[in-house]
């Protein structure tokens, strides 16, 4: 059983980015009317190029049952919400080519994340319908996918 956490920047380093305007905007641009939080994802798209898809994923309850993970070896995965929903994410550190000990966390309205390439995740995983993202990987050959089954958890919801 794996509790949820809130996603913060920290606790997520080692798996990729944490995107949001908290705190101050890096600059003010158009005529001081916006703030622009600047440059707040490593993006990395290998020997292929930066592609953005729209997905519409259903949402999912928790507890939520999971037996699957995958990583995409050639590039990042980033995953901006079209709606103020927040969603699950999934992530584990790798164990000599096998995911190792999963952790969850739930991300705040407005939060986006960005897997850095190579890090083990569930999929998208939406818990409030729209499901609505915009999705930036990477578009170029082979699958860029590897999946693997897992011994299933079950991720229940932070009960702070
Ligand atoms: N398959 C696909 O485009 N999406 C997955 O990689 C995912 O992480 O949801
Ligand atoms: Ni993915």
């Amino acid at each position: 059983m794996i509790i949820a956490q809130p996603l913060t920047a920290g606790a997520f380093a080692p798996f990729g980015d944490v995107m949001d305007t908290a705190g101050d905007p890096d600059r003010l641009i158009n005529a001081g009317l916006c703030g622009r939080w600047h440059d707040r994802a490593r993006l990395d798209f290998g020997d292929g190029r930066a592609g953005i898809s729209l997905f519409d994923a259903e949402p999912r309850a928790l507890p939520y049952s999971c037996d699957l993970l995958e990583r995409h070896p050639d590039g990042s995965q980033a995953f901006i919400p079209m709606s103020l929903n927040p969603f699950l994410v999934i992530v584990a550190p790798d164990d000599g080519g096998e995911p190792g000990q999963p952790q969850a966390f739930v991300t705040a309205p407005g939060q986006a994340i960005n897997l850095h390439r190579g890090t083990w995740h569930g999929v998208l995983t939406p818990l409030h319908a729209p499901g609505l993202f915009a999705v930036i990987d990477r578009i170029g050959d082979g699958a860029n996918l590897q999946e693997v089954r897992v011994t299933p958890f079950t991720v229940h919801p932070f009960s702070g």
